[in-house]
């Protein structure tokens, strides 16, 4: 039985929505936003469908944060046109609201406050009717795996319990879309794969999930279907496999110590071997299936931030 997202999917709510629009959770049609005439987010087009888990990723400054700002009704566009679950979110940012839960990448729980007190104050917040609250959140306590630690204060719990109380804080109000915005920066590799599985589940519990994420392996391992923005421009979209076959799906590393490395790319072993084959035999090379990683070097030009 589903627990978390029991709600049905509203019909549609407006007239006017194109086909895109009426089948998709988040619908981004030509929108820009600029400051001060300098241009951060440049005639975005992206339509993620309802039940995907989305990665949007891009190098420090590629305009990520902006378009979830907007999204989220945080940030007005400059022009162009966003909805949530067909909600524009210009005209109705409270019932936009309604539609997403959020989970920042910095840390916003209430630090003076148990991990339950923090998600009774949200509930609040969210007018979850005081009938409904002890239930639901001792659900979602069980749900994320911290039934035991309800009463820990913020300051004495980890990081990854950090991470999940802030999930099981979004997912309170029943929202259809989740986005979480760097959900596994900063923590360690069995805390993180964690994370994964608790955004899997969400996921497969019928939420749509929108995420950013500096860590390329995290898309790989988690994503339908990623996209890359860079300078504002949303520059490729696909499934992880699509985008590594658009690069090449076998990597050659040719080492060098005074030049550092060349990466190139190839369709096929075959012809990785043939261009290894003639180089001349003291080169040091390594051949290797290539991923997102390489993809996104490629296309941006910039290694992955270092966290
Ligand atoms: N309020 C603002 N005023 C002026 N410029 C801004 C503002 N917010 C963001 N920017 C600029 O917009 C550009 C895109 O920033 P944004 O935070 O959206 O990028 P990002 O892809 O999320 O980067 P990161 O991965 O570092 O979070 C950056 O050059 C940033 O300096």
């Amino acid at each position: 039985m589903c627990i978390i997202f029991p709600r049905k999917i509203d019909g549609d709510q407006h007239c006017c929505l194109n086909s895109f629009e009426t089948n998709s959770m988040i619908s981004i049609t030509a929108l820009t936003k600029e400051y001060s005439g300098r241009c951060v987010v440049d005639d975005l087009n992206l339509h993620v469908a309802r039940g995907e888990l989305f990665g949007f990723l891009g190098p420090n400054g590629a305009g990520k944060t902006t378009t979830i700002r907007i999204i989220t009704t945080l940030t007005k566009p400059s022009s162009g046109r966003v909805l949530i679950n067909g909600i524009d979110v210009v005209r109705h940012p409270s019932r936009v609201k309604a539609e997403f839960g959020v989970v920042q990448q910095h840390m916003s729980l209430n630090r003076d406050l148990t991990i339950e007190e923090n998600l009774e104050l949200h509930a609040r917040l969210h007018h979850i009717p005081r009938s409904e609250r002890r239930e639901r959140i001792s659900e979602l306590l069980e749900y994320v795996g911290l039934e035991e630690h309800a009463d820990y204060l913020i300051d004495d719990v980890s990081g990854g319990m950090k991470r999940r109380a802030m999930i099981a804080r979004a997912l309170l109000h029943r929202p259809r879309l989740l986005i979480l915005d760097e959900p596994t920066v900063g923590l360690d590799v069995q805390t993180r794969r964690r994370v994964w599985d608790l955004i899997r589940r969400v996921n497969s519990d019928g939420a749509t999930v929108f995420l950013t994420t500096h860590y390329i392996e995290e898309a790989e391992a988690l994503c339908n279907r990623v996209g890359i923005m860079h300078h504002g421009r949303l520059i490729a979209l696909g499934t992880p496999l699509e985008l590594r076959r658009m690069t090449g799906m076998v990597t050659v590393e040719v080492q060098n110590n005074s030049n550092g490395t060349r990466y190139r790319y190839f369709p096929d072993r075959d012809a990785a071997a043939e261009y290894v084959k003639a180089l001349p035999d003291s080169t040091k090379v390594v051949m290797r299936e290539s991923n997102l990683e390489d993809v996104f070097v490629e296309l941006t030009g910039e290694k992955v931030r270092e966290t």
